[in-house]
């Protein structure tokens, strides 16, 4: 299979603070990829690696086979849509068209006006003066005519509504198929992640804490409820993510390639929301890294 991003041993410090560490992964070609984390986790820090924003301190990366940003050619082949959709506030949505058809070689015309099918009586409006919805979609059409081999967005629906979100993924995922791009996405909202993404990628504290398909995470996640104290039964090489005790009861959340024995209610499946805020929770207790 091969990989639209490869990371090695990657890492960016700021001063004495590793911003990002140790990040190993690969990013499968045509695949959806959710990035989750709480504030301040490395998350925009990784994706600016991505595109060739930032030059790591430590490790390796490539995008596309090549090391990013290391040709415009190359640069033309991502699409980035950075954090708060920074637009040009005093230009109009028809003015960002031109700009982006005369910056982009491979510039789609069709799939702009597609894409900015809602906006389309907007056209004269300047940047400045369109809500978070609107700028989120004129930023999906300006980088969706691009056609992007790879499209990077960091936290694109943080300011939508619940409907205009919906929308909002509805057109991401047309556009994805449309050009069978990669897309690494990052987003608090994880149910929005469970219903688009194929791969999904926890990041605490500037590391990777979980990375793989969306299936395998969930067909190997358990919250297992035993007597307090009661060691016995986990099948070798089980994974203790978290665990709670109460004085009678322990409840632990673990990870196992082999089954589990038992059932409901001792033995119960997560959904992603509960595995990632377990793998967060973990990460909030102090280790050797302090
Ligand atoms: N320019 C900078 N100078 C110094 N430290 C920085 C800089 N940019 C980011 N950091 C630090 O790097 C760490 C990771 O920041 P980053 O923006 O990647 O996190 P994030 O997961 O995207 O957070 P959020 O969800 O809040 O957007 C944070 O501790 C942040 O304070």
């Amino acid at each position: 299979m091969s990989h639209a991003v490869e990371a090695v041993g990657l890492g960016l410090r700021y001063g004495q603070r590793d911003a990002l560490a140790d990040c190993t992964l690969e990013i499968p070609e045509g695949s959806v990829v959710g990035l989750v984390g709480p504030n301040s986790a490395g998350k925009s820090t990784l994706l600016s690696l991505i595109c060739g924003l930032l030059e790591p301190s430590t490790g390796t990366i490539s995008v596309l086979g090549a090391r990013p940003g290391v040709s415009a050619a190359h640069l033309a082949r991502v699409g980035f849509v950075a954090q708060n959709t920074p637009l040009y506030e005093n230009l109009t949505v028809a003015e960002h068209l031109r700009l982006g058809a005369k910056l982009n070689p491979r510039w789609d015309q069709r799939l702009a006006d597609e894409h900015l099918q809602p906006l389309r009586g907007d056209l004269k409006r300047k940047a400045g003066q369109l809500s978070g919805g609107q700028r989120a979609q004129l930023a999906l059409a300006l980088v969706a005519a691009k056609r992007p081999e790879l499209l990077v967005l960091d936290e694109p629906v943080a300011a939508l509504d619940p409907l205009a979100r919906r929308q909002f993924l509805r057109r991401l995922m047309q556009l994805v198929a449309d050009l069978k791009a990669t897309v690494v996405l990052s987003s608090h909202l994880i149910s929005d992640l469970e219903r688009i993404c194929d791969q999904l990628i926890v990041l605490t504290r500037g590391r990777v804490q979980l990375a793989g398909p969306v299936e395998d995470i969930l067909a190997t996640h358990y919250r297992l409820l035993r007597p307090f104290g009661d060691p016995d039964g986990l099948p070798d090489g089980t994974e203790i993510i978290q665990a709670q005790h109460t004085d009678r009861q322990s409840t632990l959340t673990v990870r196992s390639t082999l089954p589990v024995p038992g059932a409901a209610p001792h033995v119960q499946r997560l959904d992603l929301e509960e595995i990632t805020l377990a793998y967060m929770g973990r990460a909030q207790q102090p280790d050797e890294h302090d």
